[in-house]
């Protein structure tokens, strides 16, 4: 068997994913690392429970999805809200401990949220796919899968459990993958939101010429570090080529209050990802009112 190792220098575009034989003594470099040296195992115990072609007739019964782009864009608050439902991460620990998915969903679209994105990773975030399926029974909503990609298997997942968006991280896939995965997401009616958080992932993406809808992270997922400048810098380096091919832009990640958002708006943000300073309130729907002064 071989491992996936991300490219140990993202601020280089090499568009590569580099496979390293997967020797005992093999150590993560980063938590990321780690996140999809385990995904490699979870996603083979997901086949073995539900082959791939059984997996592939349940998507063709469930209802088709709904457009997360064309919410996005009439979105009810400027920047647009995707407000996340979130309950632990591996920088935060537990973010909310009386975790109800489905009502805090419900605070969310009462509150004028656009989107909702729901975490089905596991052992890191302690999401899953049944809070996925939970949410989408009480919710009209457009929904985000926000999970680490790395097999087209876990798109098919993401569908059949009733999403309309599903996350790629540029940081963990080959240019290959990226553009593969995103004509599979594509051809499922769904959305595919790219993931950047420098500005030669964003190159890469770019490259891609089926891509409408880019998430900047401002949290570098190998440490953890927070910075809204880095909205600011790669959205001021790319802004011609971004307006210009109408793509969308959601600024994700420690966005806090008002002068947060204003931040990233002013920076050219359309869309913001919004998880723990919603999830952590007693009242998210009043947060939301809050936080976009309304
Ligand atoms: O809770 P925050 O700081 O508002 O962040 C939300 C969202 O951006 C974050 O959960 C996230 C962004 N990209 C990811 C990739 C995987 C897991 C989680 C994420």
């Amino acid at each position: 068997m071989q491992i996936r190792r991300i490219n140990p220098n993202p601020q280089v575009n090499t568009g590569e994913v580099i496979y390293q034989a997967n020797l005992p003594d093999a150590k993560p470099r980063h938590i990321l690392e780690e996140i999809v040296w385990y995904k490699e195992t979870e996603v083979a115990k997901m086949r073995d429970r539900l082959p791939l072609l059984e997996l592939r007739q349940q998507v063709a019964t469930v209802a088709p999805p709904n457009n997360f782009l064309a919410a996005l864009k009439n979105g009810k608050t400027d920047p647009a809200l995707i407000a996340e439902v979130k309950k632990a991460s591996p920088s935060k620990g537990v973010i909310k401990e009386d975790f109800n998915p489905v009502a805090i969903a419900k605070a969310y679209q009462a509150g004028g949220a656009s989107c909702l994105s729901v975490l089905t990773d596991e052992k890191f975030f302690q999401g899953s796919f049944d809070n996925l399926s939970l949410v989408r029974q009480e919710i009209d909503l457009p929904l985000l899968c926000k999970e680490f990609i790395i097999y087209p298997y876990q798109i098919y997942f993401a569908r059949a459990k009733g999403a309309d968006a599903v996350l790629l991280i540029a940081a963990i896939l080959s240019n290959q993958d990226l553009k593969y995965f995103t004509k599979i997401i594509k051809a499922l009616g769904m959305t595919a939101l790219i993931e950047v958080h420098t500005l030669a992932e964003l190159d890469r993406v770019l490259a891609i010429e089926e891509v409408d809808l880019i998430g900047i992270n401002n949290r570098n997922l190998e440490n953890f570090t927070v910075s809204l400048q880095t909205t600011n810098e790669l959205l001021k380096s790319r802004k011609e080529v971004i307006n210009s091919r109408n793509i969308l832009i959601v600024s994700e990640s420690g966005l806090h209050n008002s002068e947060d958002l204003n931040f990233v708006k002013e920076a050219g943000a359309n869309a913001v990802l919004i998880g723990e300073s919603l999830v952590k309130q007693s009242d998210p729907e009043q947060a939301i009112y809050e936080l976009f002064g309304y």
